[in-house]
């Protein structure tokens, strides 16, 4: 059933909410450790600094190559304070104005450089940490079906919180109780039938290593035939993970890790693609995607969408009833659609009826709960 009356989107004007925090609190956190982590000239540094004194949404300056399509985009909104705007959309014109300040897009030597590449840099798995994923990326082959499926699609689902061999191990049974939506049965069904699975990468880091997990499995046991790994095109929401974030994090497999060396075979044959789209740094959501990704989701059997930014821009950043169907809400999408999410702020469809009853009260922002979900 089509969703004709969507409720209103999530805004930051008020101060108490998770939105508004990010904007007061954590906007200024992120700039102080660019500022902290690279030796900016100080025309960067005042761009950084403005940005945290004056809310104020502005058109993007006419040396910027997209200022054009921000000029479309922000219309509505210029002349507005960040926290009048809907949230999403002020999320992204802040990264967007961060990355102009350090001249990430601009000629000149600061180009390409990424701006939380110190934080991701540290966020890589360690050896040891790489050797234990490929002992339980053998192990998993071995498994009764159910079990490979649970534990690659807890791994994949909780990233940072643990590794693979920590949920292989002991972490399973807490992070299913976690999970307030389940559909990890449909999930594993429909990761069969050898086709193509589009992932839409959230984080990079420990995050991306049991996706990676996850995408070699699936190549190797033959469940699909082709995957696209879909990254960002340019640094969003600090951790995202970019072509040069895939390609660091194969490069610390061992030489010797066999699941690295497929993996790099499986890009090389093109079994793995790499995709990137401008779309995934726009502040648009996917009820608007361009008609190249539209294709490609159309055409996959199914896409998974990892994240919880990647699920407010699947259902749209708005005041859900948490009840609303899930399958109802992302009917648009191209194609069969899975989200992969830990909960981390207030956007939720498709709870059973009396689930957020028994939650406690934090639980949309404590990232402490999680949601599988599947439109087949
Ligand atoms: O997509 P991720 O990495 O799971 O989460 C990103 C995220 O935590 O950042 C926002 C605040 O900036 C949250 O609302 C948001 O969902």
């Amino acid at each position: 059933m089509p969703v004709d009356a969507p409720p209103p989107r999530i805004r930051s004007d008020d101060p108490a909410s998770f939105a508004a925090s990010v904007l007061r609190d954590r906007h200024p956190a992120i700039v102080a450790r660019v500022l902290a982590d690279l030796p900016l000239p100080a025309a960067a540094r005042d761009g950084l600094a403005g940005l945290l004194q004056d809310p104020t949404v502005t058109p993007l300056p006419r040396d910027a190559h997209d200022h054009e399509d921000w000029d479309r985009w922000g219309e509505p909104y210029f002349g507005q304070s960040m926290f009048e705007v809907p949230f999403l959309w002020a999320e992204n014109y802040f990264y967007r104005r961060l990355l102009h300040a350090t001249g990430y897009h601009e000629p000149g030597p600061w180009r390409g450089i990424d701006p939380f590449g110190p934080q991701k840099a540290a966020d890589l798995p360690g050896e040891d940490e790489l050797r234990a994923v490929q002992e339980s990326g053998d192990a998993l082959l071995h498994l009764p079906e159910d079990e490979q499926a649970s534990a690659l699609v807890a791994a994949a689902l909780w990233g940072n919180r643990a590794d693979l061999g920590f949920q292989l191990a002991h972490g399973l049974a807490q992070a299913q109780a976690d999970l307030v939506a389940d559909d990890t049965e449909l999930l594993w069904k429909r990761l069969a039938g050898g086709g193509t699975v589009c992932v839409v990468a959230d984080n990079a880091g420990r995050e991306l290593l049991p996706d990676l997990v996850l995408i070699d499995f699936l190549l190797r046991a033959g469940r699909v035939r082709r995957v696209e790994l879909h990254v960002k095109p340019a640094p969003y929401f600090v951790s995202d993970a970019l072509t040069a974030d895939v390609l660091a994090e194969l490069r610390r497999f061992p030489a010797d890790s066999a699941i690295g060396r497929r993996l790099w075979a499986a890009l090389r044959a093109g079994t793995l693609e790499l995709v990137t789209d401008p779309f995934y740094c726009a502040p648009l959501e996917f009820a608007q995607l361009p008609a190249g990704l539209a294709a490609r989701f159309g055409a996959a059997t199914l896409t998974i969408l990892k994240g919880d930014l990647n699920y407010r821009r699947l259902v749209g950043d708005r005041s859900w009833a948490p009840e609303t169907s899930f399958a109802d809400v992302t009917g648009y999408f191209p194609g069969p659609v899975a989200a992969l999410r830990t909960v981390k702020s207030d956007v939720v469809v498709g709870l059973a009826a009396g689930v957020e009853e028994r939650l406690p009260a934090s639980w949309r922002t404590s990232g402490a709960f999680a949601m599988v979900q599947v439109r087949g």
